[in-house]
């Protein structure tokens, strides 16, 4: 089996470093990366384990190369991008968006009609060039074929994640699943970045009333759109956020506040703005989201924040 995942940052190069186990894995990184990896290998601690996987990383992909699976993990403003620069390379191979966010299956569906969606919700930290750690995980990734439907190359994929000691399952509902992710990023992840805390600290008062408001939105537009999350209702959702979610990611900053941190672009577009977006699709108004995508961009543009 050979694998190539492009776009590999903090995910993407863990998930890399698993599957060099059990298969033949490709990462396409940024050069200090690559340089680091292909001298010291990638060194890995955290709550998969403290292990250093060599692999052969490089800023693109060896010439003449075929994969069975392509993984693109980069941030989701660079989808469209990687796309463009590797689709003469998907050829076969499924292509697995393994962001977070809506929308980034639709672009990869643009240039393939072989796309597997996949939603993780494990916390991936950097910590120096070829240098990562894994700090929190919720639940198992699932992964589908988008937009809903398993089939045996879902299963194989699957199998061979979990063989390598990724925690993963087969989902026939993906776009359901990553819409329940977004929920989840769109209520910690703004409010994160804004205020400049861990996810515990968002279990405030004041600050779950806002979250209440962007959950409450977020409900109205899928259900107009027939789209289910895995949860009815706002309300059992926010209890789940409350008393499962939060608690197991409590210390992490979100990866939102990370990008703010580090002066780069967020994915607010794909996370709040994807609840926008269907709002005004179905003319249904979404005030609290829109006003935090606007707080994000205010951010995201501020000098020297
Ligand atoms: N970090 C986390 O804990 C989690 C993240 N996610 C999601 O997973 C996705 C990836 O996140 P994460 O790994 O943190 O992101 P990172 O920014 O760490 O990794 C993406 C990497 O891809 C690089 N890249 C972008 N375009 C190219 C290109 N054309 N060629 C080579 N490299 C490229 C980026 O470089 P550069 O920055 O220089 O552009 C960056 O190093 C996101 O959608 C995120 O929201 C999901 C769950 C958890
Ligand atoms: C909490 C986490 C790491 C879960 O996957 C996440 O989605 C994020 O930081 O954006």
């Amino acid at each position: 089996m050979k694998i190539a995942v492009l776009g590999a940052g903090a995910v993407g190069l863990c998930v890399a470093g698993m599957l060099s186990k059990v298969c033949d894995v490709h990462a396409v990184t940024r050069r200090r990366n690559a340089d680091a990896i292909n001298k010291d290998g990638l060194i890995m601690t955290g709550i998969w384990g403290s292990e250093t996987f060599h692999f052969p990383c490089s800023e693109n992909l060896p010439e003449g190369a075929d994969f069975d699976y392509i993984f693109i993990t980069s941030k989701s403003i660079a989808t469209r991008d990687i796309c463009e620069q590797f689709s003469d390379r998907f050829g076969d191979a499924d292509v697995i968006s393994l962001q977070n966010g809506i929308g980034n299956e639709e672009i990869i569906a643009g240039y393939t009609d072989r796309v597997i969606g996949a939603m993780i919700i494990t916390g991936f930290e950097w910590r120096g060039d070829g240098k990562v750690h894994v700090s929190v995980e919720a639940a198992p990734a699932k992964l589908g074929r988008f937009p809903g439907g398993t089939d045996e190359r879902v299963e194989t994929i699957v199998k061979l994640l979990q063989s390598s000691g990724i925690n993963a399952l087969a989902d026939d509902n993906v776009r359901g699943s990553l819409w329940g992710k977004t929920l989840y990023n769109s209520a910690l992840n703004p409010l994160g970045a804004v205020m400049m805390v861990p996810y515990k600290e968002l279990l405030d008062k004041n600050a779950f009333n806002i979250i209440k408001e962007i959950i409450n939105e977020a409900f109205l537009v899928l259900k107009e759109e027939g789209i289910n999350p895995g949860w009815d209702n706002a309300e059992s959702y926010l209890k789940y956020l409350k008393e499962k979610q939060i608690p197991d990611t409590a210390d992490h900053h979100s990866s939102m506040y990370q990008d703010i941190s580090m002066g780069k672009k967020t994915e607010i577009d794909f996370i709040n703005g994807a609840i926008t977006d269907l709002g005004n699709k179905h003319n249904i108004d979404t005030p609290v989201n829109r006003t935090i995508v606007n707080l994000i961009k205010f951010r995201e543009n501020l000098k020297n924040a």
